[in-house]
């Protein structure tokens, strides 16, 4: 019995396109093959186990292999088989039942995934890399006779006696001449540990040589014998697919190592696992995360049923998770759509905001079990935290009640904690809380001393996320604002009522500041004379805080366009209490009283890595000068 036919197709020809247009994905074709080939093993697993089958299984096992010299590359498997006219049904009809569709979409597809998966295509993604396939195999059903088709990839087709002798399927693939990189066992076995490695049912590709003991030599030491083995590259129940009861630390550990061997240890990990609403397995970890991001995305990997898909899980992990690595696995992600389709996927969403609550959970339970574990590792979680609670309000919900704020004295706090420790000497006379942070600590020294001095708090606010979270937690807290500590001189900082009282009359304030103005002779530089108390320092330089984050933002691109053209504009606090100034207001020569007040300035910028250049130099010069 031989048969000739044509695949039911109403389209031309599909094959050029798919080989045309798929062409720079054509790995997946082994990808798509031998998931046909795990899928036929774990059905007759199945018919066994519902009692439809009742003769041996054997050793369920899938096997590629490739002859360089023939050409060819052969995906076997021990699975279920089909008839001649399960093939007739499977691979000539219902492979194309899509095809007008097909027709219609293929132009908006973006790459092979999309239409391969969407339109059933997963057997004719072989003829991407073959010029002829054939199919040789044999059904489990009692009395069936080995089937065989070939095709060579025109829609004609041919069916017929096989010579399979046991239960199962091989698809040979006679790779085409553009294609033959594939007959390299280097090449095979790096898409197989791409796409297989963790596959449920053992892959073989090739042996490799073992040694194994063999008795004793002369002198009674142990000898051993080199022998062939067969190479499984899969490991078949790796640890997303068992209990979190039945793991240990190591597991996870080892599991981290062989998905990404040159990666300090985790901090700590996730085990996800659900099968409601939707069905989703999987590890997450939370890695060390250096300060820059970019290095650290896209290490999530995305299966499906143990396939490896991709890892670019963009848009079913939420955005600040992006660091985390690991795996995921679900059957309920609708793997090969489009990605407008994919945000608007009622399962994705859940996915998301499941994962979301999972990590939030997992946070907020190493706080309280062992706060000063969840303190030592805030360094490298601190970031994910912030994130998450600038970017997601149910985060922000949960995480408020754990992320913590540290103080220049490296002590840390939680929001609460912070307020009630603050709130005494930190309270202006509006009744707002003013937290004051330094985002330089080294450069704004002088300036935390002066704080420290007046009895004030100063957080530490220098991780690159901490400008928009300053932002955040001010929108969030009720009446509290957020001042850096240079923006003002410490006594004006937090705007109270007990101002030291003024030891200047009006004409000294204004002769002062004429004094200075002519000093300093910068226009960005606004003198201005406070009543401070008399320990502050005599000068200090300092940029308002709205004006800052305004000119901050703009660098940024944050649409503050009108603020980055702006000059910086610094204002020169002089402490009319201090007793330079008394001073220099009773130095009778005008030069000298000039050389002071520029010294003092000098000093006010030298503190703040201000002063540099020729101004640095006349600065050491003047200093030689008067001692
Ligand atoms: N190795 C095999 N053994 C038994 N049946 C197979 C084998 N390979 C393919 N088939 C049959 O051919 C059908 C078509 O396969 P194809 O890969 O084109 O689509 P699919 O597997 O159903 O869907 P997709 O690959 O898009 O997930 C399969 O559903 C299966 O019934």
């Amino acid at each position: 019995m031989q048969e000739k036919g044509t695949i039911s197709i109403h389209t031309e020809n599909i094959f050029p396109i798919i080989k045309k247009f798929l062409y720079s994905d054509n790995e997946i074709f082994l990808r798509e093959l031998v998931s046909n080939a795990v899928d036929a093993t774990q059905k007759i697993k199945r018919l066994a186990s519902l009692g439809q089958y009742n003769g041996e299984l054997g050793n369920l096992q899938v096997e590629v292999a490739f002859d360089k010299d023939a050409k060819t590359i052969t995906i076997s498997d021990n699975g279920l088989g089909m008839t001649a006219d399960e093939i007739k049904k499977y691979i000539n009809q219902i492979a194309f039942s899509g095809a007008t569709e097909f027709m219609d979409k293929f132009k908006e597809a973006k790459d092979a995934n999309e239409i391969i998966g969407r339109f059933g295509l997963g057997f004719y993604s072989a003829f991407m890399v073959a010029d002829r396939v054939e199919i040789q195999t044999l059904s489990y059903q009692e009395g069936a006779e080995p089937a065989y088709w070939t095709c060579d990839g025109s829609t004609e087709f041919e069916i017929g006696k096989g010579i399979r002798e046991t239960r199962g399927t091989d698809i040979i693939l006679y790779v085409n001449a553009e294609s033959e990189e594939f007959l390299d066992k280097f090449k095979l076995q790096g898409i197989l540990d791409k796409y297989a490695k963790f596959l449920p049912v053992p892959v073989k590709f090739g042996t490799i040589t073992e040694q194994e003991p063999d008795g004793e030599d002369a002198e009674g030491k142990p000898k051993t014998k080199s022998v062939e083995v067969d190479n499984i590259i899969n490991d078949t129940n790796p640890i997303w697919t068992k209990q979190p009861s039945e793991l240990k630390d190591e597991d996870y550990l080892n599991f981290y190592k062989e998905l990404y061997p040159f990666s300090e240890d985790p901090l700590f990990w996730i085990h996800l696992n659900v099968d409601y609403p939707f069905n989703l397995t999987g590890v997450l970890y939370f890695p060390k995360v250096k300060n820059d991001f970019e290095i650290s995305k896209n290490k999530i990997k995305l299966f499906s049923r143990q396939v490896f898909i991709t890892d670019e899980v963009k848009d079913i992990v939420p955005e600040f998770l992006m660091l985390l690595h690991g795996v995921i696995d679900s059957p309920d992600i609708p793997l090969n759509v489009s990605r407008s389709f994919l945000q608007a996927d009622s399962n994705v969403k859940k996915i998301n905001s499941y994962i979301t609550r999972k990590v939030a959970d997992k946070l907020s339970d190493l706080f309280k079990a062992d706060r000063a574990a969840y303190e030592e590792k805030w360094s490298d979680i601190g970031l994910f935290v912030k994130y998450g609670m600038i970017s997601e309000e149910k985060f922000y919900d949960k995480a408020k009640d754990f992320v913590l704020l540290t103080s220049t004295d490296k002590t840390n706090y939680t929001l609460n904690e912070y307020k009630e420790k603050v709130s005494a000497e930190q309270t202006d006379k509006d009744d707002q809380l003013v937290y004051i942070y330094t985002n330089d600590p080294a450069k704004q020294d002088s300036f935390i001393q002066s704080a420290n001095k007046k009895g004030y708090d100063v957080l530490l606010m220098n991780s690159p996320i901490d400008n928009h979270f300053v932002g955040q937690i001010e929108n969030k807290l009720e009446k509290t604002s957020f001042k850096r500590v240079d923006a003002d001189v410490a006594d004006k900082l937090i705007k109270k009522d007990d101002a030291p009282a003024h030891i200047l009359t009006e004409e000294q304030s204004t002769q002062v500041k004429t004094i200075f103005d002519s000093a300093i002779n910068k226009p960005a530089y606004k003198v201005e004379l406070e009543s401070l108390n008399p320990e502050e320092l005599p000068v200090t330089v300092t940029m308002d805080e709205f004006m800052r984050r305004m000119k901050e933002m703009a660098a940024m691109g944050g649409g503050m366009g009108f603020y980055g053209n702006m000059p910086d504009n610094y204002k020169v606090v002089v402490n009319g209490n201090h007793k330079l100034i008394t001073r220099i207001l009773q130095t009778e020569d005008a030069e000298e009283a000039s050389r002071l007040a520029k010294q003092a300035f000098d000093l006010a910028l030298l503190s703040q890595g201000l002063l540099t250049g020729a101004d640095l130099t006349a600065f050491v010069n003047r200093s030689v000068s008067m001692i």
